[in-house]
């Protein structure tokens, strides 16, 4: 499980996050919306652990895997290595996953000569190799058609059904959280605090 007990979050004298409480169980979907500057990248980049710098307790489990709204991939490695490099996993690993993306023959290119979609789908390899315990989805569709977006929804329910990560995923589309979320909440407010949503319904299998 993940535990944040945040008092608040700032940005030199500006206080962007205001005291919230969050827990989310391994298998679970935490959806959170809000408007835009609310403070979610912020919330997000505290609970993968990136940003320290936050007044309050955070209790994380060790995996942790996080995927941005632009494809962090380095141009400079071939698309296998973008996999195995960052996260430790084989090869075989990590031919094994992107084969399981819809990337397979695609290894041995270079990220510049992949489509925006292709890119996302290796971010989402790549998160996925380590089988973390804890995944953040950050705007992980944006700029994508829909029909793009479809694939990768289903793609990301599926290795999400098979490997139960805890995941938080900040979205603006509507679709994407019904799809993906099994809890909902709403960040809001300057500074900006959580508004669970009541549980409205459990994915089959969770
Ligand atoms: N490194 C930083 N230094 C100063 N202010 C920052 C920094 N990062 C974010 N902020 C400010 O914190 C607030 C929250 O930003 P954040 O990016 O977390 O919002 P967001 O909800 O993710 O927005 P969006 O939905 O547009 O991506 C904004 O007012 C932003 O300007």
């Amino acid at each position: 499980m993940i535990a944040l007990d945040l008092t608040a979050k700032s940005f030199g004298a500006t206080q962007v996050l205001g005291p919230m409480r969050l827990r989310v169980e391994p298998g679970e979907v935490l959806g959170i919306s809000g408007p835009s500057g609310a403070g979610k990248s912020t919330l997000l980049r505290i609970l993968a652990g990136i940003d320290r710098r936050f007044e309050g307790m955070l209790d994380a489990p060790g995996r942790r895997a996080m995927v941005f709204q632009s494809p962090t991939l380095m141009p400079w490695r071939r698309v296998i290595d973008n996999v195995t490099i960052p996260t430790g996993a084989t090869t075989a690993e990590a031919a094994e996953i992107l084969a399981r993306v819809g990337l397979a023959g695609l290894e041995r290119r270079w990220p510049g000569q992949l489509s925006l979609g292709q890119a996302r789908r290796v971010g989402i390899a790549r998160a996925f190799v380590g089988r973390p315990d804890l995944l953040i989805l950050d705007e992980p569709f944006a700029s994508l058609d829909a029909e793009r977006i479809e694939d990768l929804l289903a793609l990301t329910a599926a290795l999400i059904a098979e490997t139960r990560p805890a995941v938080v995923l900040a979205s603006h589309a509507e679709h994407e959280l019904a799809t993906l979320a099994t809890r909902r909440a709403r960040l809001d407010g300057r500074p900006a605090r959580l508004i669970e949503a009541q549980r409205e319904r459990v994915r089959a299998g969770s």
